[in-house]
């Protein structure tokens, strides 16, 4: 089919605007609101209610739309060079401003349709420490991303997933990730043999962790040759084409990561927030929600908890009179909160689906809950076993406004309350976006 000139409508959770051709919708990405584009479909079955497309040429521009921050994301250029823009900066060709502003309706759209509550919600930005250099510290949105993954093309060149499709377009740079990541230079290796390549610089300044993911198994002398390319700019570990534990090949197998007073050990299986600023603004934001239940000897609980970010604060509250729960469903990751916290005795580090460890644990007091789960949401049966256990607050930690505000909408139809909600831009130039919001039972 050829390309269709559309009127773009309003933006939708996805990071997409609305258009319509012929009485379908058409899920347009790399557009404005307003603006009148080319575009080209992407995904276009015949019986489906609705298609996707990207925009390809702009006829009428918005005066919020910008040259692109990145050249392999910017949809325009690469359909003009005979390619596909990479998934990960779908925003970029937007000013930040917009980009807030943007993602703040796409949050109060999704907290009135599917919680049916009215709030004024703004997405603020994440505000950069001050650098000796003064390099980092703009709010330009770029040079944020301590943790990168990127595929490797047939020639063995780092590259990057178009979204939603198998095709893979190398790249040269990638300016949203920390410098750290950049220097390495990755581009310039030859990547043969790597089917994916993960990369973790922690916000202190560490030396970074690569992690090469075999697409086949490799003898000693090419594992070698691959750890020397690296060199000592950064760790090296390779998870075989069999899967399993990655094994060091040069340096440590970990990185540590520093947030306040806390250290952290996160090896390269673990999760780890992406944003450089990302714990910072979490556990402030966390410690704002729950702090006024966390007096010592508190019984607290960190669902979903990670490698155990705010796991650290929530013990040093509580004290070694109180307790902290902190569930991770990771195995790698769980390890990782276990050696961190190994001499706490007031932190229980528990393996396992929120949903199984709160049902063993009913009948457990809990003073104060966080709660930050993968895009899905917490699920129904989490929610109502948080009813179940009222606590005192909870501080829900979203990454997907469409499941949070699901959840919200099941604890207010059980009585709770939403005090507060804030966005916070932890993606830029993309759509994504965070939310952070205080919940209370009702009385
Ligand atoms: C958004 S991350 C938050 C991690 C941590 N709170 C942080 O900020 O670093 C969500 C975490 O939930 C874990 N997870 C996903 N589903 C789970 C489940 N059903 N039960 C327990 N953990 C789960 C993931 O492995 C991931 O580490």
């Amino acid at each position: 089919m050829n390309d269709l000139e559309l009127r773009l409508g309003p933006i939708a959770h996805g990071g997409h605007t609305v258009a319509r051709h012929e009485g379908r919708v058409v899920f347009v990405r790399h557009g404005l609101p307003g603006e009148l584009v080319r575009v080209r479909l992407t995904d276009t079955e015949p019986e489906r209610r609705f298609w996707r497309g990207d925009v390809v040429e702009v006829l009428e521009g918005s005066p919020e739309r910008r040259e692109h921050v990145w050249a392999p994301a910017d949809s325009l250029a690469a359909y003009a060079a005979g390619s596909v823009p990479v998934g990960g900066a779908e925003f970029g060709h937007i000013n930040l401003a917009e980009q807030r502003r943007l993602k703040a309706a796409v949050v109060r759209e999704q907290l009135s349709r599917l919680a049916h509550v009215t709030l004024d919600v703004e997405v603020e930005a994440v505000p950069f420490e001050a650098t000796s250099d003064g390099a980092a510290h703009d709010d330009d949105g770029l040079h944020w991303r301590t943790r990168c993954s990127f595929a490797v093309d047939d020639e063995g060149r780092l590259a990057m997933h178009a979204h939603r499709s198998d095709a893979v377009v190398p790249i040269r740079d990638m300016p949203l990730a920390v410098q750290a990541i950049e220097r390495l230079g990755l581009w310039d290796l030859d990547l043969s043999g790597v089917e994916r390549v993960e990369v973790a610089a922690p916000a202190s300044g560490e030396t970074p962790l690569v992690v090469f993911t075999l697409a086949a198994d490799l003898g000693s002398a090419r594992l070698s040759a691959l750890a020397e390319a690296v060199g000592d700019a950064a760790s090296v570990s390779v998870v075989s084409a069999r899967g399993g534990a990655p094994l060091t090949l040069h340096g440590r197998s970990a990185v540590s990561e520093q947030v306040g007073e806390y250290r952290y050990t996160v090896t390269g299986e673990g999760f780890w927030q992406i944003h450089r600023r990302a714990p910072e603004a979490l556990m402030a934001a966390v410690l704002d929600a729950v702090g006024p239940e966390l007096d010592e000897g508190a019984a607290a609980a960190d669902l979903y908890a990670g490698a155990g970010l705010f796991t650290a604060p929530l013990a040093a509250r509580v004290g070694t009179s109180g307790s902290v729960l902190s569930v991770e469903g990771s195995p790698g990751t769980s390890r990782d909160a276990r050696r961190t916290f190994k001499r706490q005795r007031q932190v229980d580090v528990v393996q396992g689906r929120v949903e199984r460890v709160l049902r063993q644990r009913a009948g457990q007091r809990l003073d104060a809950v966080v709660l930050d789960p993968p895009r899905a949401g917490a699920g129904r049966e989490v929610v109502r076993q948080l009813v179940e256990a009222a606590p005192r607050a909870v501080a829900y930690v979203a990454c997907d406004p469409a499941s949070f505000a699901r959840d919200l909408g099941w604890l207010l139809e059980a009585g709770w309350s939403l005090e507060w909600v804030r966005g916070l831009d932890l993606y830029p130039q993309t759509h994504h976006v965070e939310t952070v919001a205080l919940l209370k039972p009702g009385s």
